[in-house]
């Protein structure tokens, strides 16, 4: 058998959630994959940890004075690694020719210019950081058309909609005889509590996600089912979908990760264990298949399925982000924004859970008269959300 190429990864965020799983399929793996960057926002004794393992030719840090203390830090270790600052630094470790493969896992807007680098350098792109697809979606999508970049989703539930859709979908899913795209849906934390009990949830409670072990902030997305509305959008543009060709079912044993309905009558599902290894070592090998470390799901134990509608009423968030995407222009990027600066401020104690989808409604309540077709555009809309949340918030707290 003949070797399989070996792939050079930046992992743009390293340290999160994402970034650790990307690392521990890596390292199963080391004749196909080398680590050519690293990078991470504050943390630098974890990065530190991580570039005395995995030995990158670069590592990124936000701060110059992180950098430097991590410079001298390598140094002590006897490892000539070079280290940068600085968001730009992240494009460029995204942009370097002797990259194969970009894992886009920063959380939030801070990864868009770094994923869109990938997508526009022609690189395997594994886009777990769905706000950039949410943010500039037909921008997004033409750079990698324009480039010939190879987008894989991580996110579990395109990821399994990826392996259920036949291999050529682009052009539409109709003339392929998909009728429905099934996207399955924890529920979260607070599925069927009552709003008076979700109003007043801790941010220790809203991260305390029933099956997956994922960042705080995708963790308070999934408590609120903004991240179901993210997600819809971020199906929309991979799958060059309409929001009514998609379908939230709340799912909460999360062992279906996503289905797609055909026009004969077929539902294919993919299942596993929830366990973003799967979905990464999908993305690292296709369109083969290697080991992720995850065990095969026993059936036995899981015992059963159960499927709901999801509650649009008690959880706003999700029919919000609908509307936006069926607004289209700058809207999706004006409720990524609003959300960003919601959820933050409810992880700081600033704002009550249930505030978080009144920011966003009254922050897309507000008429926005700019378009959203170029990144320059598309980042004064989300300056704009962010000055009119942060607002809202002071005089809630005012
Ligand atoms: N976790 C999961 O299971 C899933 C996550 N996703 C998506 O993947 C992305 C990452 O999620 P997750 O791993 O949970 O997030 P985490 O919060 O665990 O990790 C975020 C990573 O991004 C870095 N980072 C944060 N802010 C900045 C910034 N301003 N500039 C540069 N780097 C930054 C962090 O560095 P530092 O450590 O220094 O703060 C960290 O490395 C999100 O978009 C999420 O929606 C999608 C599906 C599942
Ligand atoms: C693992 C993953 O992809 C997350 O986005 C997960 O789906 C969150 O779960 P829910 O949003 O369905 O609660
Ligand atoms: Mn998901």
């Amino acid at each position: 058998m003949s070797q399989p190429a070996l792939q050079r990864i930046t992992v743009l965020g390293s340290t999160g959630s994402i970034g650790k799983s990307t690392l521990e399929v890596i390292a199963k793996h080391p004749e196909r994959y080398h680590v050519y960057a690293l990078t991470a926002h504050t943390s630098k004794e974890a990065l530190l940890a991580q570039c005395k393992v995995h030995r990158p030719v670069v590592a990124v840090l936000d701060h110059p004075a992180d950098a430097a203390w991590l410079q001298q830090a390598l140094l002590a270790s006897g490892l000539s690694i070079e280290v940068l600052a600085g968001p730009e630094a992240l494009c460029r470790v995204s942009r370097e020719v002797s990259v194969d493969t970009v894992m886009a896992a920063i959380v939030g807007a801070a990864g868009l210019l770094p994923a869109l680098a990938a997508a526009e350098s022609g690189k395997r792109v594994l886009l777990a950081n769905k706000e950039a697809l949410v943010m500039s979606g037909a921008l997004f999508m033409d750079a990698v058309a324009r480039s010939g970049a190879t987008l894989l989703p991580i996110d579990s539930e395109h990821n399994a909609i990826y392996q259920c859709l036949p291999l050529e979908h682009r052009g539409g899913l109709r003339q392929h005889g998909v009728r429905q795209l099934l996207l399955t849906a924890s529920g979260g934390p607070f599925r069927g509590w009552s709003a008076e009990s979700i109003a007043t949830v801790t941010p220790e409670q809203a991260c305390n996600h029933p099956n997956w072990s994922m960042g705080r902030k995708i963790s308070v997305d999934s408590a609120t089912l903004m991240n179901k509305g993210l997600e819809l959008i971020e199906a929309c543009w991979l799958f060059d979908a309409t929001p009514d060709q998609i379908q939230v079912v709340v799912h909460p044993q999360s062992v279906i990760h996503s289905m797609v309905a055909y026009d004969d009558g077929s539902v294919i599902a993919q299942l596993g264990n929830p366990d973003m290894r799967t979905p990464i070592a999908y993305g690292l090998s296709w369109p083969e298949r290697i080991d992720a470390g995850v065990e095969t799901l026993d059936l036995f134990q899981v015992a059963r399925l159960d499927f709901e509608a999801p509650d649009e009423m008690r959880f706003p968030c999700l029919r919000l982000a609908r509307e936006a995407m069926l607004m289209g222009g700058a809207a999706p990027a004006i409720l990524n924004a609003a959300n960003e600066v919601a959820v933050d401020a409810f992880l700081d104690k600033r704002l009550g859970f249930s505030d978080i989808a009144a920011v966003v409604a009254n922050v897309m309540a507000e008429p926005y008269d700019g378009r959203a077709d170029t990144l320059e555009q598309i980042l004064a809309a989300d300056q704009w959300a962010r000055e009119h949340a942060a607002l809202i918030i002071q005089q809630q707290v005012a």
